[in-house]
């Protein structure tokens, strides 16, 4: 495997926008995690009605930058494709905001953050491996104090993919009031035994790292780069499909054919490789650790007494729950199981299994049947918002 590049220090290398809310916030583990820090990013102006705010909610290594070239990698925003002047999510019409995950690496409140004490002091070292657990709610929790600094009293629409989603599903059904509509995308109301089973593999492979040191990574100089990118590697497959993967590589090979057992002989060896070392240059392994047990222990039904139906009973909030056919990490039998719910509480519900055989990254891909679905939704949602 080829060596990764040493990560940047992460979060602190960048001037992120953030707030910062003194009072902290109290984690469902019963932390109170102070200050608490909220970096996020903006696109398109807020109405004088503060009517026409978006939320977009990223997925587990995405960040804050949606709509625009990314401060560490370089590349253009993760979402560019759906958000922008005249893009589905049209931010000549919208104001569209996007914050870093609490748990994150991009500047809020994460592992890599400085330590505080319970009083909110800087304990002059990062968190590491001492940051506590959170859940999807304490991130939407984060987000809403956000969104109440930016003053904005309703959202018109959270949108979000895989684990974005699982925080759509979240705001809806913890702030029901607070949403006027909601676009959950390739994503599920409890994260799967064999979702749990892939995040485990990639944990263990970061914990097998001999740069580890147990999560005090910072304290001897080193990023555990291989067990990060071993971690990336396993989950991106997961992220495609086996007619993606043909269509890409198939069985071609980088050299000609010859019996040896050396890396890289494959090309798709060698995509995986790159995936899992341009990885390791922006993303930290604990912060990796963190949200993937936050996406491990999401599970909405069981928030609510066992009954999906349960967090959305009487919900106002007008829902489009969108998969893709080739998803087998977030299959569509598991936006069935959202859409069955919503219908239990007689919600305002649509629901379309995009046909693609891109597999569950094809919410970051050129599927124009998505782009018509999310811009049509918006629209007729902006129409009945307008209408009172
Ligand atoms: C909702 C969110 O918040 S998501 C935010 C997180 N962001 C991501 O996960 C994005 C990273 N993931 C990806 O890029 C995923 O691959 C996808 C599926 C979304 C992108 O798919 P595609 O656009 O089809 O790109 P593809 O999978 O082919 O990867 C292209 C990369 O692989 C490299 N590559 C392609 N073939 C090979 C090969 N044989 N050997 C080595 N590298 C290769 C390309 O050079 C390119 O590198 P670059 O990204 O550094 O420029
Ligand atoms: N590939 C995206 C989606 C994963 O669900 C990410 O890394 O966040």
């Amino acid at each position: 495997m080829q060596r990764a590049a040493p990560a940047p220090a992460l979060g602190d290398a960048v001037a992120h926008q953030t707030e910062t809310f003194a009072e902290g916030l109290r984690l469902d583990c019963g932390t109170l995690l102070r200050p608490l820090k909220v970096a996020y990013r903006t696109y398109g102006r807020l109405n004088e009605s503060r009517s026409n705010a978006i939320l977009i909610c990223h997925a587990l290594t995405g960040d804050q930058y949606v709509a625009e070239r990314h401060p560490v990698t370089g590349k253009p925003g993760w979402w560019e494709i759906m958000v922008g002047p005249g893009r589905p999510i049209d931010t000549n019409r919208f104001f569209v905001i996007c914050a870093n995950v609490l748990g994150g690496c991009m500047g809020s409140s994460g592992p890599p953050s400085e330590m505080t004490d319970a009083e909110g002091r800087p304990q002059g070292r990062p968190w590491g491996t001492a940051f506590p657990p959170v859940t999807i709610r304490d991130m939407v929790r984060a987000q809403a104090m956000l969104i109440e600094r930016l003053g904005i009293p309703k959202l018109f629409s959270v949108i979000g993919g895989s684990m974005g989603g699982m925080q759509v599903l979240e705001w809806a059904a913890l702030f029901p009031g607070r949403v006027f509509s909601a676009i959950p995308i390739a994503t599920a109301a409890w994260h799967s035994a064999q979702n749990i089973a892939f995040h485990e593999i990639g944990r263990q492979a970061i914990h097998a790292d001999p740069n580890f040191h147990g999560g005090e990574y910072w304290r001897h100089g080193t990023i555990p780069a291989r067990g990060l990118a071993v971690a990336r590697m396993t989950a991106h497959i997961t992220y495609l499909s086996e007619q993606a993967l043909a269509r890409k590589f198939g069985r071609r090979l980088r050299t000609g054919p010859m019996l040896t057992f050396d890396n890289d002989l494959f090309e798709v060896e060698s995509y995986l490789q790159h995936q899992g070392s341009t990885f390791v240059q922006r993303f930290d392994a604990n912060s990796y650790l963190t949200i993937t047990r936050a996406m491990d222990f999401f599970d909405l039904a069981a928030e609510h007494g066992g009954s999906l139906g349960e967090a959305f009973r009487a919900t106002p909030v007008r829902f489009c729950v969108i998969s893709f056919s080739s998803d087998w990490l977030f299959p569509t039998a598991m936006s069935r199981e959202i859409v069955r719910a919503l219908n239990a509480a007689a919600a305002n519900v649509s629901f379309v299994e995009i046909t693609s055989d891109k597999g569950h990254d094809a919410f970051l891909l050129d599927e124009p049947d998505l782009f018509r679905t999310v811009s049509g939704f918006l629209k007729g949602a902006a129409e009945r918002w307008s209408r009172g």
